[in-house]
């Protein structure tokens, strides 16, 4: 039998992320507010954003939202809309990462409800916005939204 010769070993390159799915939610309040938080990640690190975050095993859309929402301001809808959906590569991130993300809409049950910052680590806070006079900087997907003439507030085309 041949004897096996020693080889140099080849570190295989590392695998490309799998792209993930992200629901986030337009929170809308009277006729033109929109709830925003300052993010607080390696993705669009002090950028504001919409709450929302990774769709779990076995979610539905709604429901990752509506869990998403609790979770980061505690406040609670019980419906929600489908908006849209965007495809977006974070490359200049430390971990590059892929997202498919999908955008609902809903409207506070209780319009006295108050956010509250649940997860500082992941939010400096969140607040009402006029959408006619959005804060900077924007979470760059979300501001090419608003740029290609996006409203959360149109109506939806049954
Ligand atoms: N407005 C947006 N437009 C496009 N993509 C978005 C938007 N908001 C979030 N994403 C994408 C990129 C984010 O890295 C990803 C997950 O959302 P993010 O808020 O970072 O997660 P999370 O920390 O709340 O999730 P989890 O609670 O599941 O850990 O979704
Ligand atoms: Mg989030």
């Amino acid at each position: 039998m041949e004897k096996e010769t020693e080889t140099t070993k080849v570190e295989p390159a590392a695998p490309a992320p799998a792209p993930r799915v992200a629901v986030v939610l337009f929170l809308l309040k009277g006729k033109s507010s929109v709830l925003l938080g300052r993010r607080r990640s390696s993705i669009g690190d002090s950028t504001f954003a919409l709450p929302g975050g990774n769709l779990e095993f076995g979610e539905g859309f709604e429901e990752c939202a509506i869990r998403e929402l609790k979770e980061e301001t505690g406040l609670e809808v019980q419906r929600t809309e489908f908006l849209t959906v965007t495809n977006n590569v974070f490359v200049e991130s430390p971990k590059p990462s892929h997202y498919v993300t999908v955008f609902l809409r809903a409207r506070l049950d209780d319009p006295n409800q108050v956010p509250r910052n649940i997860e500082p680590e992941k939010c400096h806070g969140w607040d009402w916005y006029d959408w006619g006079d959005l804060p900077s900087p924007l979470f760059w997907p979300l501001e090419k939204m608003v740029r290609s003439g996006f409203n959360p507030f149109a109506n939806i085309p049954s």
